[in-house]
């Protein structure tokens, strides 16, 4: 990717940074994978996209209603992207059938959320999903996600400032795959794979970034953000029930939106 000037784009420049461990090749060969994998499974196919439903610009209440079915249909794309993805990230196999639906289910939301980051266009600070059609704050909020569309589109702000490059999307994205969840049944072997994804951001950080301006916890702190960002989004769902605005049953079932 290249530096445009005002945009999230940055280039991955190796620095010299005096006493620094180099990466090892392990995490050299971990990092260029999961690039690989996250651009195969970054956006919906075209075959995809035709499927879904137009997106409408209108102000009427049918087309904030056409344009959270337009969101929906979206999501549940780019929710199978991410189980896509998460089945090719090393460690991901090694773990209970069960314990991949915990974390799956858990992390989606929360990697929604980083890869809604990574389609923000801050010159127009809007949100360019798939098939180039932009969401602005206006037309999310009134899709019916209210006020929290501010809350998305700062978080997308501050991960654009923070100008994050790929290998540091794609290791945030495996090390909130392998957060802590509850009703985890073997929670150890999930914090010792992630415990190795932390470790290679951190050592990726220190021969990438500039040092003394502690951008690794600046990226842990991004973890947090995004835990809050996924808890609001199960407050949203459970409001869509009561508004009956009906989520479909896949996202009801992964974000356990009961019946
Ligand atoms: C079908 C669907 N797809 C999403 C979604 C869309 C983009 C990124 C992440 C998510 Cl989870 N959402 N969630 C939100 O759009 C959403 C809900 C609450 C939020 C939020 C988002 C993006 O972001 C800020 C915190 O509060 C929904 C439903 C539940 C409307």
């Amino acid at each position: 990717s290249t530096t445009k000037e005002g945009s999230c784009f940055v280039k991955e420049e190796k620095i010299e940074n005096l006493g620094v461990k180099p990466l090892d090749s392990s995490q050299e060969e971990v990092i260029n994978k999961l690039v690989i994998f996250q651009e195969e499974f970054e956006s919906p196919s075209e075959e995809d996209l035709k499927k879904i439903s137009t997106f409408p610009t209108g102000d009427s209440e049918e087309d904030s209603l056409r344009r959270f079915q337009h969101i929906t249909e979206i999501t549940i794309l780019t929710v199978q992207l991410i189980v896509e993805f998460s089945k090719r990230v090393a460690g991901f196999n090694t773990l209970l059938q069960e314990d991949q639906i915990t974390l799956l289910k858990a992390c989606s939301s929360e990697v929604m959320m980083l890869r809604t980051a990574r389609k923000y266009d801050s010159q127009t600070d809007s949100i360019v999903f798939a098939n180039n059609q932009p969401y602005t704050r206006e037309n999310y909020r009134s899709a019916s996600v209210g006020d929290s569309a501010d809350a998305l589109f700062n978080f997308c702000r501050h991960m654009c400032m923070m100008k994050v490059d790929n290998a540091e999307y794609a290791l945030l994205t495996a090390i909130v795959i392998f957060s802590e969840r509850p009703s985890l049944v073997e929670p150890k072997k999930v914090e010792k794979i992630q415990e190795f994804y932390l470790d290679t951001l951190q050592a990726y950080v220190e021969n990438h970034r500039p040092p003394g301006r502690n951008y690794f916890a600046k990226l842990l702190a991004v973890l947090t953000e995004l835990r809050t960002l996924g808890n609001m989004n199960s407050e949203m769902c459970f409001s869509l029930k009561v508004q009956n605005k009906k989520l479909p049953p896949f996202l009801a079932e992964i974000w356990d939106v009961l019946e």
